[in-house]
């Protein structure tokens, strides 16, 4: 069984993404955001570790390796891990509009059990944009690239500012990472996206 919400239905006058002219060409990996993020940071031992890699349009593909440390069921990745790979695939997306955006919905279809060690190979596109709000979806396959579905996704992803995360995150945290000016770079630049 599928659906999908009102919510995450893009309005009449929603518009297709525009690839930012600075995006990473097809086949670049957009590397993490942030070191210690659960989804993609290398600074996490329990991570994902997932590496989200620049498709073309406004697409990505990404690959996460499903860990012992993922399981929910003996033996199975737990679906708050597949949602969180397909939320970290579909936020990746935003980097090809140079938008920073937050998940404000996330649908997820479970199709297909995922063991352990399994390769998720995983697939997102934007879909729509209408003013701040950014849709998309992404599909996981097992067994390869061409591999039955397993997981998929529709979210929609609002745009906000930088100072999101500096008025909301615990201060200690964004202090760091103020701290870092690659970080600030990065922030700003994606903030002054016309
Ligand atoms: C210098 C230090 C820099 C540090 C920064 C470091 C890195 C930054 C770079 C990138 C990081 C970016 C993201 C992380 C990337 C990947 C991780 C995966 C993604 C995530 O894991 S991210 C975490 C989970 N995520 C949240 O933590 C969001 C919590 N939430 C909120 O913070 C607010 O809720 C917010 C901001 C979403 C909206 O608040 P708001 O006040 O700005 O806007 P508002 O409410 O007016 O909504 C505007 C329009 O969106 C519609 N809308 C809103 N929410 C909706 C929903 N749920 N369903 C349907 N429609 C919705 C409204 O209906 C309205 O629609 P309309 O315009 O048509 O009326």
């Amino acid at each position: 069984m599928s659906g999908t919400s009102a919510a995450l239905t893009p309005p009449a006058d929603a518009v297709a993404p525009v690839r930012h002219p600075d995006a990473p060409p097809p086949g670049e990996l957009l590397g993490a955001h942030y070191e210690h993020c659960f989804g993609c940071g290398g600074g996490q031992p329990h991570g994902l570790h997932l590496q989200a890699r620049a498709g073309e349009g406004v697409s990505v593909t990404a690959e996460f390796t499903v860990k012992p440390a993922h399981q929910g069921a003996p033996g199975l990745a737990h679906g708050g891990v597949l949602a969180t790979a397909l939320d970290e695939t579909l936020g990746s997306l935003n980097w090809l509009l140079r938008t920073i955006a937050v998940t404000g919905r996330l649908e997820t279809d479970f199709v297909r059990p995922v063991p352990v060690d399994t390769v998720l190979h995983l697939d997102a596109r934007i879909t729509a944009v209408h003013g701040r709000k950014i849709y998309s979806t992404a599909t996981g396959r097992i067994g390869g690239p061409e591999g039955p579905v397993a997981v998929r996704a529709d979210a929609l992803f609002i745009e906000v500012k930088v100072d999101h995360f500096i008025e909301n995150g615990r201060p200690a945290e964004i202090q760091a990472a103020m701290a870092d000016p690659d970080q600030v770079k990065r922030a700003r630049a994606f903030e002054v996206n016309p």
